[in-house]
């Protein structure tokens, strides 16, 4: 696909109105060709401050028009998998928030319809892969001198959640950052999932268990831990050390300007993931501009949202029934090999 893309942006909130903002402003090759949200209003207000950009309510009318070429999905989980579906009628490719879905079974779905086309049309919005200290991480890792991987701790805090988070969403749409880096660093499945609780934060909403402590066991033997703290009220947070046959290495504590003054020492939490992943989520963004221009698919890919869907069942089950789950997954399909 040559010149510049047209996108269409479905789901104006939060992360849409912030690729919004990306596409327009800071990346290259693609404009904001259309935007969708079923809230009129706000799909207006968006389409209005933007040269050639239509609002639309329904995602498939926005697909339907002439001047966009490719999906970027930013609605709430629940409405993916349609939004999904209908960018494969047209043979559109997709850059999809994560969750691929909010469940194995609409992940399986739309795993087997991308297989029906023949040819990869999705990358989920894993954001972490582009960062720079997991990028660095990762390479550590490739290169094989530190060995084998043997733990990998995780820290995921956030300063506060919405109204209406749930114990579910806080595997579904939080811990599944820690799925996907787990299968990407390092390289093997998650076999199993354990929840477990501490005494819950005076800072948790009502009817929320925060924090807990979730495990992971893998098919390569390691052992995975996360503390998923979501209302800690001092920031935002992502932390991750892995632990080798041959040393360690960490990421995630030091990102920031560090300064002396007045007998203190540190430097600066950011408040959010925004802030936090920026620079990830343009690289992100880019990536998959520059790899659809080239006629490519490129990134965390539908198997790997279907991958970290199955292990977020297997970390929901093992949460509500409080033991050890079993993950379910069936075979890599070929297209994904
Ligand atoms: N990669 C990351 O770090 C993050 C990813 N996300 C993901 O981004 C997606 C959106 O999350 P937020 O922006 O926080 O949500 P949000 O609630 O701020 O925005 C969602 C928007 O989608 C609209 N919407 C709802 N159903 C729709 C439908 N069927 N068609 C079109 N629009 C619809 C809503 O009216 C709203 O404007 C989710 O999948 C979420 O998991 C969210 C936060 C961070
Ligand atoms: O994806 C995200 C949110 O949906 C989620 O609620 C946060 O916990 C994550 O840190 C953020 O990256």
């Amino acid at each position: 696909m040559q010149g510049t893309l047209g996108v269409a942006v479905i789901g104006t909130g939060r992360m849409g109105a912030d690729h919004v903002r990306r596409i327009n402003d800071v990346i290259s090759g693609a404009r904001v060709a259309a935007v969708v949200d079923i809230d009129a209003e706000r799909a207006g207000r968006i389409a209005d401050g933007i040269e050639g950009c239509t609002a639309y309510t329904d995602p498939a009318a926005a697909m339907a028009a002439f001047d966009v070429d490719t999906v970027l999905i930013a609605s709430p989980g629940p409405a993916h998998e349609d939004a999904l579906l209908a960018a494969f009628e047209r043979d559109l490719p997709v850059l999809c928030e994560k969750p691929l879905t909010p469940d194995a079974a609409s992940a399986l779905r739309v795993l087997e319809a991308e297989q029906k086309l023949g040819h990869r049309l999705v990358q989920v919005g894993f954001m972490r892969r582009y960062d720079s200290e997991y990028l660095r991480l990762k390479a550590l890792l490739d290169d094989g001198g530190l060995g084998r991987p043997l733990m990998l701790h995780n820290r995921h805090r956030n300063a506060s959640t919405p109204p209406g988070f749930t114990n579910a969403m806080l595997i579904n749409d939080s811990v599944v950052h820690e799925m996907d880096v787990t299968r990407w660093l390092l390289d093997q499945e998650i076999t199993a999932v354990t929840v477990l609780r501490p005494t819950a934060s005076g800072n948790a909403p009502e009817g929320l268990d925060d924090p807990q402590f979730v495990v992971f066991e893998t098919d390569g033997g390691a052992l995975v831990d996360v503390e998923i703290n979501v209302n800690c009220r001092f920031g935002y947070q992502v932390q991750a050390e892995v632990v080798c046959e041959q040393g360690t290495a960490r990421i995630g504590e030091a990102h920031t300007l560090l300064t002396n003054t007045a007998g203190r020492w540190g430097g600066t939490i950011a408040p959010d993931f925004v802030e936090r992943f920026e620079e990830a989520y343009d690289r992100e963004v880019q990536s998959w501009v520059n790899a659809t221009r080239r006629g490519q698919v490129e990134g965390p890919s539908t198997w790997d949202g279907y991958a970290a869907a199955a292990v977020c069942e297997a970390g929901v089950r093992a949460q509500a029934e409080g033991r050890r789950v079993e993950v379910e997954m069936i075979e890599r399909p070929a297209l994904y090999s």
